[in-house]
């Protein structure tokens, strides 16, 4: 059977986002693996990013993240779930535009913070406003994840299902990222 995946699809974007839970829904769809970034990291360290973040500080992270990044992209094609700050590195741009093709879920401030504001498992969020904190993640890194060149809109009324059916049927529109047979069923969104 053909691969469903020419290419490594890497989903980007801010925290909340959903690149985690939909990139695991998306991998299910088409019946390829899941990986996520942040995953193979505590793997690697055998630690949680909070303490990677907190006993090395966040350089030591932005390394692991690369390293992670090269091994997991010269891997076979899949689908790649980054942490929120992978993409805003200029050789991880460049090492997904090589291997894969990034995919920005852009998200209104307001429902990431919805979906962020009461775990405590993001490092970059444990400041005295958390809420301003995200907001000027948020402004910064707006103009740096518009460079991945697909963009899919996420919905707060859309469940992490509709989310994955609406980067796959983005993804159905783009030659080169799925194998010519593969099905998109769409379905209704009430
Ligand atoms: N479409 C969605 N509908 C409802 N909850 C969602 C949706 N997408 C993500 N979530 C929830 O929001 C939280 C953050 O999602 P996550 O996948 O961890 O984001 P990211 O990996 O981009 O930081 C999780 O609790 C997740 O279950
Ligand atoms: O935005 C960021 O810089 C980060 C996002 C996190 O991943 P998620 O985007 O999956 O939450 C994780 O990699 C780390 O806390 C740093
Ligand atoms: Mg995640």
């Amino acid at each position: 059977m053909p691969h469903e995946l020419k290419k490594t699809v890497v989903l980007v974007g801010m925290m909340g986002a959903g690149k985690t839970a939909v990139g695991t829904v998306l991998a299910r769809k088409l019946g390829v693996d899941f990986v996520d970034q942040d995953d193979e990291i505590q793997k690697a360290a055998n630690r949680s990013i909070a303490e990677i973040f907190k006993e090395n500080g966040e350089a030591f992270f932005r390394e692991k993240e690369t390293r992670v990044l090269e091994r997991l992209l010269a891997g076979p094609p899949c689908i790649l779930s980054t942490g929120g700050g992978a993409f805003l590195s200029e050789r991880n741009r460049d090492l997904i535009a090589a291997q894969g093709v990034a995919v920005w879920l852009k998200a209104e401030l307001n429902l990431l913070w919805a979906r962020v504001r009461y775990r405590g498992t993001r490092p970059l969020l444990m400041t005295d406003n958390p809420f301003e904190t995200l907001k000027s993640l948020y402004d910064a890194r707006g103009p740096v994840y518009a460079l991945a060149p697909i963009h899919v809109q996420v919905f707060s009324n859309y469940s992490i299902d509709d989310t994955a059916q609406a980067v796959l049927e983005t993804l159905g529109t783009h030659p080169g990222i799925l194998a010519d047979d593969t099905e998109i069923t769409s379905h209704a969104r009430s």
